[in-house]
């Protein structure tokens, strides 16, 4: 995936451009100018030490944040999908009724159940949210997002709250999800390794900005990437 980032002005063919982006809360600046271009297709990783903005950013990306100063969204496409760290399922619906909540499409049930089937749920439609473990509640929550075939894919610590061996697996879905229907990604997560597994481009925020960013990926040195990134995050492997 070529990452063009060079450069001030904003291309037609970038999915997402921020360009010095500004939030605070009260006297607290959290995010002091922000600039970020994902290009379509694009799978990012946001890393940063705890406190430093990362869901502030997806907020503002995901337009639930109404109080963002300044024009520093400059381009988000119209279909954006979240996944939060939990599911955020209604308890009080079906597991397909979820995955096609607010869809008015004839084809809705159709669309649902096949998303389900990317998932690795298919035959659970019926079941109930409570009824499934954590992780199968994160694929439902997948399928509800990739079922609106969003050109962005907003992901808040999605696995976060998932065992290593399930986390792992969920790795995997997400790779061929995100392989089959393209669309640009956007990953906050705590987990360096995540980071450089899933994604073409790795980001570090820092004090309200960009401090680091780096091509992951295919033909990358993993390991003094990792290194890098550790360091840039004030982790100092033992020697
Ligand atoms: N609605 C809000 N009102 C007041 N302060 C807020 C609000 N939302 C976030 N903050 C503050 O902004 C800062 C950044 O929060 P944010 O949740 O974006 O950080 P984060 O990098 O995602 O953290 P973590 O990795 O721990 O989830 C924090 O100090 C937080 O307390």
């Amino acid at each position: 995936m070529a990452t063009n980032t060079g450069g001030l002005g904003t291309p037609p063919s970038y999915e997402v451009s921020v360009r010095g982006l500004i939030r605070s809360f009260g006297p607290k600046g959290v995010l002091n100018g922000v600039d970020l271009d994902i290009a379509p297709g694009e799978f990012v990783a946001l890393l940063g030490p705890s406190g430093c903005g990362k869901s502030t950013l997806l907020r503002a990306l995901a337009g639930l944040d109404r109080d963002v100063r300044g024009s520093g969204v400059v381009k988000v496409p119209e279909q954006v999908s979240v996944v939060f760290q939990d599911s955020r399922l209604l308890p009080w619906d079906s597991v397909l009724g979820n995955v096609t909540l607010g869809l008015r499409d004839h084809d809705a049930d159709a669309r649902g159940r096949r998303a389900l089937a990317e998932v690795g749920l298919a035959g659970r439609e019926k079941a109930w949210p409570h009824e499934l473990s954590g992780g199968e509640q994160q694929r439902v929550a997948l399928a509800r997002s990739l079922v609106r075939e969003p050109r962005l894919l907003l992901a808040d610590e999605p696995f976060g709250a998932l065992d290593a061996l399930t986390r792992l697996k969920m790795h995997a879905l997400l790779k061929e999800l995100v392989a089959a229907h393209q669309p640009a990604v956007l990953l906050v997560t705590h987990d360096v390794d995540e980071a450089i597994t899933l994604a073409d481009r790795v980001i570090v925020l820092q004090d309200g900005r960009v401090a680091l960013e780096r091509v992951a990926g295919a033909g990358v040195d993993h390991y003094s990437l990792r290194g890098e990134l550790l360091a840039a995050l004030g982790v100092h492997a033992a020697a």
